[in-house]
């Protein structure tokens, strides 16, 4: 194994501190009445691991005995996922759910092995790729078992065979995007899945949730991509994905893809690849209104012309941009939307991948052919992508200034955007109060699109993690009934009770029978997924 992600580090999301600009802090104050007084961090209480030792010495034998960890680190380096909540947590606001051992197993047979193991000793399993989850995925919740592990699959980090005829690349599930990445340049591909968790998540994560990356108009979800699954269950090894298409049946790959670990543990992935693009070119524009801007990129799906990654920001998510970008360019920027009579501009990058300049440029010109938008170039698209990366970093930077802030994400059809838009954020303001609540459009498609709103608040010094449920469960309320629960964060603990609203009481029973099926005593990711009462 050539890098580890540092699991220990759970309060933020990298060791470097985020920085916040004055400019930034005093338009915070103002739009939200942020008085910037924190809480100082306390790390977590951790009690004692309650593994048996019976458990321990028989999961030891299974992976090695260095590779069952114990110790407070590594176990409270497991607790919980990168949510808002979870960070909170981890400073010390509410208590994070703590696996009682970390199990790092080196092999698929090894994690079917760790399985049966902890059917006899009654331990859940919790699996872990890079513990991005911000839906309680990886909350290490033992149900009704007398211990829980989290089955941490960094060890699974390898590039298994390439097929360069068919295009296709088997990779481990522990592996990393970025490692994904490097395995695959010198093959002179690229799975091109690109989310904000980039940095730390797994081929295994995002197939387990059903992931979207920025550029998702181009390459397709991450189950668009998925071209094969090797499962570890309690009960035996099942291997799906014989070939490209196939009428032999439902596809029951889909079934494993987005099973969030309550199903099996996903070992390996097949994946359809792309050859890597050698030139890329990212533009920002602007578009005079929210609804004028929806119904662009409406026609650019519906006409088959996205952009690889298209993505369109509201007049608040536009605006928090500028404001936090400061500076004499944004002076500029505003003074030239000024002069070009535009009064709510909304920002849309686009950015086109090929593999040379002209493939590029025919790309750009069908995506804004019989568009008149407002160009702002390609140093703002170019900002855009060097800082893609970056939320994590100032959600961190914000958080230190004792602000609320965190994201939700939904998806439905054309006709229905305008409503889901006002409901969640009508939820969201009635339940915050003074905030700021930013929407964009990254993902896509002919008969509808996602909807991704960020919240910024002044912290409740008294209950920040009330504070948020509180928030969060009015804008679930919202959703349901009008848009998914989720369009790429996954189900995890925090939607369980809003997914028979939306796949049905027959839904639930189907997903329980598959459970039962291939889980029989119910060790796998307690409290995922499935409802409490749907779960044996
Ligand atoms: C800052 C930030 C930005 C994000 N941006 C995006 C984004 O742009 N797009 C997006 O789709 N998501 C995004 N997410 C959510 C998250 O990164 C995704 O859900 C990702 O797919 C999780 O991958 P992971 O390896 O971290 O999985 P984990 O968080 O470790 O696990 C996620 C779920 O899958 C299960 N699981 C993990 N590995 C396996 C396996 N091998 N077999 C079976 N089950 C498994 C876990 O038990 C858990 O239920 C973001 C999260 C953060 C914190």
């Amino acid at each position: 194994m050539t890098e580890r992600i540092d699991h220990t580090l759970r309060d933020r999301w990298t060791p470097e501190a985020g920085h916040l600009p004055p400019h930034a802090l005093k338009w915070l104050r103002r739009r939200t009445g942020l008085d910037a007084t924190t809480t100082p961090a306390r790390p977590p209480a951790v009690g004692p691991s309650e593994l048996s030792d019976a458990a321990r010495a028989a999961l030891g034998e299974v992976v090695g005995p260095g590779f069952v960890r114990v110790d407070r680190d590594s176990r409270l380096g497991r607790a919980g996922g990168l949510s808002y909540v979870d960070l909170l947590r981890h400073r010390g606001a509410g208590e994070p759910a703590v696996p009682d051992a970390v199990v790092l197993p080196g092999t698929p047979e090894q994690v079917a092995d760790v399985l049966r193991t902890c059917v006899e000793h009654d331990v859940a399993v919790v699996p872990f790729g890079g513990g991005t989850s911000v839906v309680g995925g990886v909350d290490a919740l033992r149900g009704d078992k007398a211990a829980v592990v989290a089955l941490d699959l960094a060890r699974l980090d390898a590039l298994v065979s390439v097929d360069p005829v068919s295009r296709l690349a088997v990779l481990q599930a522990g592996v990393t995007a970025p490692r994904a990445d490097r395995l695959l340049a010198p093959h002179g591909l690229t799975v091109g899945h690109v989310p904000q968790s980039y940095e730390r998540a797994t081929i295994g994560g995002f197939a387990a949730t059903r992931s979207a990356g920025q550029a998702s108009s181009g390459y397709g979800r991450f189950e668009d991509v998925v071209e094969g699954v090797r499962l570890a269950t309690p009960v035996g090894e099942w291997r799906l994905g014989a070939a490209p298409a196939s009428a032999a049946g439902p596809d029951l790959k889909q079934l494993v893809v987005g099973s969030e670990g309550v199903l099996g543990v996903i070992t390996e992935v097949a994946l359809r690849v792309r050859p890597r693009p050698r030139v890329e070119r990212y533009e920002g524009f602007v578009v005079d209104g929210w609804e004028r801007g929806v119904e662009v990129v409406r026609a650019l799906a519906q006409d088959r012309v996205l952009a690889d990654v298209t993505r369109l920001s509201d007049v608040d998510e536009t605006e928090v941009s500028l404001a936090l970008a400061g500076g004499w360019k944004t002076r500029a920027v505003r003074a030239y939307l000024r002069a070009r009579g535009v009064r709510r501009p909304c920002l849309l990058v686009l950015g086109w991948h090929g593999r040379d300049r002209a493939e590029v440029a025919r790309g750009r010109r069908e995506t804004l052919r019989g568009h008149r938008l407002v160009p702002l170039g390609t140093p703002m698209g170019e900002a855009w992508r060097r800082g893609r990366f970056n939320g994590p970093r100032q959600r961190d930077a914000l958080m230190e200034v004792g602000v609320c802030v965190e994201t939700l994400e939904t998806a439905t059809h054309w006709s229905r955007i305008p409503e889901l838009r006002d409901a969640v954020r009508g939820a969201l303001v009635d339940a915050l109060g003074r905030c700021v609540v930013m929407c964009h459009i990254s993902h896509a498609y002919e008969t509808g699109a996602s909807l991704y709103f960020t919240v910024l608040a002044a912290r409740d010094p008294g209950d920040p993690v009330g504070q948020w449920r509180v928030a969060k469960a009015a804008a679930s309320e919202a959703i349901t009934g009008l848009g998914t629960i989720s369009h790429h964060h996954a189900v995890g603990a925090d939607h369980a009770p809003y997914l028979e609203a939306e796949v049905g009481a027959l839904g639930l029973e189907v997903l329980a029978a598959a459970k039962r099926v291939l889980d029989p005593t119910g060790v796998l990711n307690p409290g995922k997924l499935l409802p409490p009462d749907r779960r044996s």
